[in-house]
């Protein structure tokens, strides 16, 4: 049986993917050995049998008797560990949530029901490190890898909407702690029925405003607001999460030239683990809708079509109807004025699954039953 090193596991991240493997029943068909960076010799997760004694995240030799480690512990423990361990000659898979690796040139980024066919050449060529990509590029190629697959996307502009939940576990507290304050200071004036709203409006911006405001791990309000930024400053006018979107679909896709262009703003805003996005996408021809539904909607178990409607719309594609599930809805698609060949879609996914932990555990699985 595999020996797989499972390292980050009671994070945010690491927690949804061990839920996931216990739901998949992942831990049947491997020999799990759990990892700690701070709880050394403490007690494992709950995955239904005994587990040993939690062992030393750092230490390099019980990591090299791993045939795979899984990590989601971050892009600081990669970096730390990543190289000692081939240094120390370790032949074994790495699989890792953290962005460190994903654009090495020996790493696949794996989403496998778009991208199996990379993986698979990938495996075959002897490759090693195997990286789970972005959140947001992934639930777009979730959502649209009918259109890539029919080689039928010029290029694509992405707007995102994305959850607190890709800031951290403390900025999802931090948002519920804006939302709780921002109603706090209302809440005498909402109780009076006869209270003008415009004096709710000014108590909730006066507080939105106020030093005392919660931002600790934003940096700035999210609860009635929102954030244009997200990821470092590249210095040209464009954040590193936008730049992530053509280079990783293309990586993802295994393109190496003739790039598909996917570009546009990303936008932090007050969900809690669902990314939405909303997508112009520039056909390669003028298809028509029907077609257009059926081949997203034929690409992957997962992939939903909504009928663009507005009640349809307002009911499931939306973050509270996707969050904790696998299901990624694509509605709101139609031609745009601009010309028959100019598709609009609306997509949302939760970022914490198929953003983070499902494509993990998938390649475990590719593994093992290869
Ligand atoms: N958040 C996201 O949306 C995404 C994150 N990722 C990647 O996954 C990495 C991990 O992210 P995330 O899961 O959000 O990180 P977390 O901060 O939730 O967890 C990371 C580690 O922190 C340690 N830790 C310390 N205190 C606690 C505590 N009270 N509860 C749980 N863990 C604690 C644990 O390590 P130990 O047991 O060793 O102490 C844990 O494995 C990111 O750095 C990123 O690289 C990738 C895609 C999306
Ligand atoms: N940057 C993403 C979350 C994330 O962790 O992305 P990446 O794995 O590319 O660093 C977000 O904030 O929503």
């Amino acid at each position: 049986m595999m020996r797989a090193g499972l390292v980050g596991w009671r994070g945010m991240v690491g927690s949804v993917l061990m839920q996931r493997m216990r739901e998949e029943g992942d831990f049947d068909v491997i020999e799990p050995v759990f990892f700690t960076t701070s709880q050394v010799g403490g007690k494992g997760p709950d995955i239904g049998r005994d587990v040993p004694p939690l062992k030393d995240a750092r230490n390099i030799d019980e990591l090299r008797a791993m045939d795979a480690i899984i990590s989601t512990q971050g892009g600081d423990y990669t970096g730390e560990i990543f190289g000692k361990l081939r240094a120390a000659g370790w032949k074994g898979y790495w699989i890792d949530a953290a962005s460190t690796l994903r654009m090495e040139a020996d790493s696949v980024i794996i989403l496998d029901p778009v991208n199996k066919h990379v993986i698979e050449d990938a495996l075959a060529k002897g490759g090693k490190d195997f990286i789970g990509g972005n959140c947001t590029v992934s639930l777009m190629l979730m959502a649209l890898g009918g259109l890539f697959r029919a080689g039928l996307v010029d290029w694509i502009s992405a707007m995102t909407y994305q959850a607190a939940s890709g800031a951290g576990a403390q900025n999802m507290r931090e948002l519920l702690s804006q939302m709780g304050e921002a109603h706090r200071v209302a809440k005498n004036l909402l109780d009076d029925p006869a209270s003008a709203i415009l004096d709710i409006d000014r108590e909730v911006a006066g507080t939105l405003r106020d030093n005392s405001f919660p931002t600790a791990s934003f940096g700035v309000p999210l609860a009635g607001s929102l954030i244009p930024w997200i990821d470092k400053d590249l210095g040209n006018g464009q954040s590193k999460e936008e730049w992530k979107a053509r280079a990783e679909t293309n990586k993802i896709l295994g393109r190496n030239d003739d790039l598909i262009a996917v570009d546009g703003l990303c936008v932090r805003i007050g969900a809690m683990r669902c990314h939405s996005q909303a997508l112009t996408v520039k056909l390669k021809k003028d298809v028509p809708m029907d077609e257009i539904e059926a081949i997203v909607a034929s690409h992957n178990d997962w992939v939903k079509v909504v009928p663009n409607q507005r009640q349809a719309s307002m009911t499931a594609l939306t973050p509270t109807a996707v969050t904790g599930t696998l299901s990624v809805p694509v509605g709101r698609m139609r031609k745009l004025y601009m010309g028959g060949e100019y598709l609009s879609a609306f997509t949302v996914g939760d970022q914490l699954l198929w953003g983070a932990a499902e494509p993990l555990r998938r390649m475990l699985r590719i593994l093992v039953e290869a």
